[in-house]
């Protein structure tokens, strides 16, 4: 049932030519409703990874080369990630970014639910986001990838588990740290500045905000067990935090 649903959702996002060959013959089609439900009645059910997802060593050279950059909103992540790609040779994948795009699409079937998940905080079922995000891997032609903003929770983690993990060779979790004072304080400039953003205001800010602390931190914390994440303090001005990201990838051979 949960690969049902992981693949029905996976049909209605691809839109890659690339992606047609992962699609299953044939699937009876889900309801939106019907998918949300059968989230939430699996999400019991569903097992803790116990271990590092990643074998880090082990990959192959030909898989693509993914960091994720997480941090809370408005800690500066999609700042960051523009500057490594101009110093680094990085793709730039913000799941946020492809989520508000998605949202957008002419006759998307999700676009209702994506701008109810974003203006409330929430994280988007991970079947919609990690297939967007694989999409937008493979039409690139890339193989250097700044995964923004994923994972977000335990069901993205598991999702992407699921999906990718065996396709990539994971480097590191790039972690903006930076106060929530500081991080509501961009978001609400960054609204100010005519961001355009349904969820940049105080109301869903609030709710964004409990979202990181309840269900990313963990993530975070996960990830900082196993050794793969690398921290920067996100409060200083964006050079400054720069020079301390670009410390990080020249250390780590890029
Ligand atoms: N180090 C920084 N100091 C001050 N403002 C920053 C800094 N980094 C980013 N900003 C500003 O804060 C806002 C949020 O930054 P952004 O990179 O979009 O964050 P995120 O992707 O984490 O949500 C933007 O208006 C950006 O210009
Ligand atoms: O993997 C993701 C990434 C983002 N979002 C949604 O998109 C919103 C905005 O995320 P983004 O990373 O663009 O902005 P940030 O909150 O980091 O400023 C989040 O609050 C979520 O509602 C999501 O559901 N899954």
């Amino acid at each position: 049932m949960w690969r049902a649903l992981a693949q029905t959702a996976l049909r209605a996002v691809d839109r890659s030519p690339a992606g047609a060959g992962l699609l299953p013959p044939k699937l009876a089609p889900l309801t939106l409703t019907q998918q949300l439900q059968l989230r939430h009645s699996s999400k019991a059910s569903q097992p803790k990874p116990q271990q590092p997802p990643y074998k880090i060593a082990s990959m192959s050279v030909e898989k693509p080369k993914v960091v994720f950059v997480l941090g809370g909103p408005g800690a500066g992540k999609g700042t960051q990630c523009s500057k490594i790609v101009d110093r680094f040779q990085f793709t730039h994948l913000s799941a946020g970014d492809l989520l508000r795009e998605e949202r957008s699409r002419e006759g998307s079937e999700f676009g209702t639910l994506i701008e109810d998940y974003i203006r409330n905080g929430k994280i988007v079922p991970v079947e919609v986001t990690c297939s967007l995000l694989e999409n937008a891997m493979k039409a690139s032609g890339k193989s250097r990838f700044l995964i923004d903003g994923f994972p977000r929770n335990q069901d993205n983690l598991d999702g992407w588990n699921r999906q990718m993990a065996e396709k990539v060779d994971m480097q590191f979790v790039l972690f903006f740290d930076c106060g929530e004072d500081v991080c509501v304080q961009r978001c609400l400039g960054r609204g100010q500045s005519g961001s355009g953003r349904t969820d940049d205001n105080m109301e869903s800010l609030k709710k964004r905000i409990s979202t990181y602390n309840n269900d990313s931190l963990p993530i975070i914390k996960f990830f900082e067990g196993a050794g793969q994440v690398k921290r920067i303090d996100a409060s200083p001005d964006a050079d400054a935090v720069f020079g301390e990201v670009e410390r990080v990838f020249l250390a780590s051979g890029f």
